[in-house]
């Protein structure tokens, strides 16, 4: 509630607007029994059919403003709704934007999506419900009660007996409904999560001959869903019924006592037509004010997983007046870093000191797992170290503005990423000033200009999601070039020349060279061949470092480099 609230702040007119659409609607329905009873009584009951008419006539233009009061009702709440669910979805798209690795890993890219999607679709339902009937319900049955009283008080306490098994009910659905609407959405993380797997895993499952395999892991997945969402419709759907026999049981009790009463000349035809209507309304306004405690359940749980993404903390912050400038030489030193991932139980760099200086190319190898992109993705704080500290020109990292440190590097993961949308548009990705000119040096020098040009529509060539069209090593130079157009001052290449051929990489890297020659470049790289010509090689092993040198340098003094170079190179080669 507290999260609808916040947002419903914002639209104070359509809020008035709903109010006076609902004080139009309550004093149409319930006049409308009045001038009925009137009619009977005085109008058929006298023979006057000059009043009838009159009463008529005004019964007409009551209804045609109850009309515009349901039109404005409507209006009002569905506007309400869906602006306020837009401007959740936009601010939870907002907060993810912020969230580093750990706050991805914690909630798993799954469920954030069913918290901004199916979530937030079940508190728009609910928002809906409570703009329409919140207010709407319970004005109607105060007043429908008062005028059931005024009619006739005797009749009045039949209904009234009716009302605490309605409370009572509804108390026990909502207590019934909570753990099942959790379960629900919970059931809908877990069926987003396996559509996601199996469909960015389709060519694994059909190469495994896995299709029969998962087909059954998602429908006993959807059956459990099903089963919840099956359980709670079939409480929900109970109600009604439930409460229409209600209902007419003491339609059935007011008939039997009005029968005698108007025997007894005690009661008139005209009032009893009114108070049966007052009698739906009010209880048909406890059953609408019912439903709202009903679905608030399921929506509350909608609502909790909406707010834990929406203060959720990141762990990774932006220093207040953090520094714009990376002043002079550019220079970057590991200082005793030492990094732990918050789920692990273990440190996975342990004690990593090392410098690098403007214009030198310093790689890292090592066996897989010993932490090399884990050492890489902390410095564009994609995680923050655990003690030690990374500076670049002599300042810790964290004390620089986030996004100065992160335009300042340019980042080319490990596996390939491109939007959907045209080669143009993902190179502009990294700069979206540069001229065509700057585009075609990129792509010169990432070696992406023949097949660029083999293509059909050249940079407008378009890419499919997940850049199915494009080959692995053609995704790879396009999001090199796409960080060359950056000219940052740092350079992170994460094994981002694997999917390209020896010659390719030999000649991509030699390009690089030249447009390097002002920044850092940092290479993780698996072969030796990519490597051995840096300034500066680290080898690691178990998230320590084993070795820091040149190729030659540590061919003599490091054992595990010997061992990846020999698995590698040619005898000759080894003793250049
Ligand atoms: N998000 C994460 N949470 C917990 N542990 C992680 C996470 N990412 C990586 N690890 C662990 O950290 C260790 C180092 O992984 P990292 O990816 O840095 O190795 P790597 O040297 O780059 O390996 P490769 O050459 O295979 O890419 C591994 O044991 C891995 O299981």
């Amino acid at each position: 509630m507290k999260l609808i609230l916040k947002y419903l702040k914002k639209y104070p007119k359509l809020i008035l607007l709903n109010i006076l659409g609902i004080f139009s609607f309550v004093a149409v329905q319930l006049g409308i029994p009045t001038i009925m009873g009137a009619m009977i009584d005085k109008g058929i009951g006298n023979s006057d059919i000059d009043y009838v008419k009159k009463m008529g006539m005004v019964m007409l233009l009551v209804s045609i403003i109850g009309g515009a009061g349901t039109i404005l009702i409507s209006y009002a709440s569905s506007r309400i709704s869906t602006y306020m669910i837009r401007d959740i979805r936009n601010d939870v798209f907002a907060q993810s934007q912020k969230f580093s690795h750990t706050e991805y890993n914690k909630f798993g890219v799954s469920s954030m999506i069913t918290r901004t999607t199916s979530d937030a679709f079940q508190l728009m339902l609910f928002s809906n419900l409570l703009f329409r009937t919140a207010l709407l319900a319970p004005i109607m049955i105060f007043i429908s009660v008062f005028m059931t009283m005024k009619t006739s008080l005797s009749l009045s306490l039949i209904i009234g007996a009716s009302f605490p098994f309605i409370i009572l009910g509804v108390i026990i659905v909502a207590k019934v409904t909570n753990p099942i609407s959790d379960r629900q959405q919970r059931g809908m993380d877990r069926l987003n999560r396996i559509s996601r797997e199996n469909l960015m895993g389709t060519r694994v499952i059909r190469a495994f001959r896995k299709s029969k395999y998962e087909t059954e892991r998602f429908a006993a997945v959807n059956e459990r869903y099903a089963s919840s969402s099956k359980n709670l419709f079939k409480i929900i759907s109970f109600t009604q019924p439930a409460f229409f026999f209600l209902l007419h049981l003491s339609m059935m009790a007011v008939f039997w006592v009005s029968t005698i009463m108007i025997d007894k000349g005690t009661l008139q035809v005209g009032q009893l037509v009114a108070f049966l209507d007052y009698q739906f309304h009010a209880l048909f306004s406890v059953m609408l004010f019912s439903m709202v405690f009903i679905m608030y359940p399921r929506a509350r749980v909608s609502a909790n997983r909406i707010q834990e993404l929406l203060s959720e903390e990141p762990t990774i912050t932006n220093s207040n007046n953090g520094a714009r400038d990376l002043n002079g030489k550019i220079k970057l030193e590991f200082d005793h870093v030492t990094f732990q991932y918050p789920n692990g139980e273990l440190p996975i760099l342990k004690d990593i000191s090392f410098t690098a200086n403007q214009g030198e190319t310093i790689a890292f190898i090592g066996s897989t797992g010993s932490g090399k992109s884990t050492l890489i993705n902390l410095i564009p704080r994609f995680y923050d170290v655990t003690k030690g500290t990374i500076k670049i020109n002599d300042m810790d990292i964290r004390d620089y503005d986030i996004d100065v440190l992160r335009k300042n590097i340019g980042f080319i993961p490990q596996k390939a990423f491109l939007f959907r949308g045209t080669i143009e548009d993902n190179l502009k990705f990294g700069n979206p000033n540069a001229t065509i000119e700057e585009m075609n040096h990129a792509i010169e020098i990432a070696q992406a200009k023949d097949f660029i040009e083999n293509k059909p529509d050249k940079l407008q060539e378009h890419i499919s999601e997940g850049a199915k069209n494009f080959s692995g090593g053609q995704k790879q130079r396009i999001s090199i070039a796409r960080a060359i157009i950056r000219k940052p001052e740092i350079y992170i290449f994460d094994d981002s020349f694997s999917a390209l051929d020896y010659k390719t990489d030999a000649t991509l890297r030699k390009a690089l060279r030249e447009e390097t020659r002002e920044s850092i470049v940092l290479i993780v790289a698996q072969r030796i061949g990519t490597i051995m010509n840096a300034d500066k090689i680290i080898v690691l092993n178990e998230g320590e470092i084993v070795g820091i040198g040149t190729h030659k340098e540590l061919l003599k003094t490091c054992n595990v480099y010997y061992e990846i170079a020999e698995s590698q190179l040619r005898k000759e080669e080894l003793e250049q």
